[in-house]
């Protein structure tokens, strides 16, 4: 049977005249990994600092592996993580930064064969005596990373940490995270990486502007959205183009996708309802324009995190990863 790791009840936490959450409800079960979403400044950080015990809710209840966050301010037992990037010391190594902590901890059960071992599950044995100075974002994310869990963590907590990450860091993370939430390690992490989350994620909660507005199955998140974006590959687009721009509901090119976003010519976008998109297919069949290809343009989970918090004209993360290197890990200098 699973327990809770996390159990909140109506949290909130202003500053100021700034509501970050606005009567939150999060539920964590052991064994599992919760993506928080949430365009900036949505309360995710906050959010994850009142678990971590950086600060208190204002009203609300909150349970943290069982025991209620008292007032007072301090990591729970069990609980490791960081927000706002891990706290680390630049003028050390990895494999120092890594020692330091265990002795600031006072932890005399964890070993130098500890220190090496976080290591090398995060992927840096190679660069374990290298100054931290020198690491790019993604590998001091892995490094924060590797220190929580040589704490051992029933709840890890962590904010971004697939921020910088390359695809060989990211599947370090990855298989790190799963293997935690295998022995039973609650997980709950923020992201912009909708395909981290959709890959990652037992369940995922959206918030906007301090308030849930999903929480769930990813698989029921990209559900709960009717309109998509849909990529259609014909043997006559221009044709196609014509075609669907007299199907009712349906919008094509830049009024369907945001202009920042490079347009396939040989390809077609048009965004609207599964039976707008049917109506489609059906009417190019009917006009003996062949379907090709037919697919999501932009991932299901993406369109629905754009369509439920109301931004979905921004441009999407599809047109990040477009632009060249944006997501990629710096080289170590
Ligand atoms: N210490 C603080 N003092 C004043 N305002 C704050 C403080 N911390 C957060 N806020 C405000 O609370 C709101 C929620 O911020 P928070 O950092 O939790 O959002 P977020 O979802 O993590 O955003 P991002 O994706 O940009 O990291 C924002 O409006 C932010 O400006």
């Amino acid at each position: 049977m699973t327990t809770a790791a996390v159990r909140a009840r109506g949290i909130t936490k202003t500053f100021g005249d700034v509501v970050a959450l606005g009567g939150v409800d999060l539920d964590v079960p052991t064994g599992t990994v919760h993506g928080l979403i949430g365009p900036n400044g949505a309360g995710k950080t906050t959010l994850l600092g009142l678990l971590l015990g950086l600060a208190t809710a204002d009203t609300g209840h909150l349970e943290v592996l069982g025991a209620p966050v008292s007032r007072a301010l301090g990591v729970p037992d069990g609980v490791a993580g960081f927000v706002d990037g891990p706290g680390l010391y630049p003028g050390l190594t990895a494999r120092q930064n890594l020692a330091a902590l265990v002795s600031l901890r006072g932890d005399s059960a964890r070993s130098p064969d500890d220190v090496d071992d976080a290591l090398h599950e995060v992927g840096l044995t190679d660069v374990a005596d290298d100054r931290l100075r020198g690491f790019s974002l993604g590998m001091r994310q892995r490094l924060g990373l590797a220190a929580a869990l040589l704490a051992a963590p029933r709840l890890l907590v962590l904010d971004e940490p697939a921020n910088g990450l390359d695809p060989a860091g990211t599947r370090h993370v990855h298989r790190v995270l799963t293997r935690l939430a295998a022995a039973g390690t609650a997980v709950v992490m923020s992201s912009h990486r909708m395909d981290d989350l959709a890959a990652l994620c037992h369940d995922v909660t959206i918030l906007h502007l301090g308030q849930v507005v999903f929480t769930g199955a990813p698989r029921d998140l990209a559900a709960a959205s009717d309109e998509r974006d849909v990529r259609v590959v014909t043997t006559d687009t221009a044709a196609a183009r014509r075609i669907a721009a007299d199907v009712p509901g349906l919008r094509t090119g830049h009024d369907a996708v945001p202009a920042a976003v490079p347009l396939d010519p040989d390809a077609l976008v048009v965004h609207g309802t599964a039976t707008a998109v049917d109506e489609l297919v059906a009417r190019l069949v009917g006009a003996g324009v062949a379907v090709r290809e037919l697919g999501p343009f932009v991932p299901p989970l993406e369109a629905a995190f754009l369509a439920l918090t109301g931004d979905a004209d921004a441009p999407t993360q599809t047109a990040t990863l477009l632009r060249a290197g944006a997501d990629h890990e710096e080289p170590v200098r």
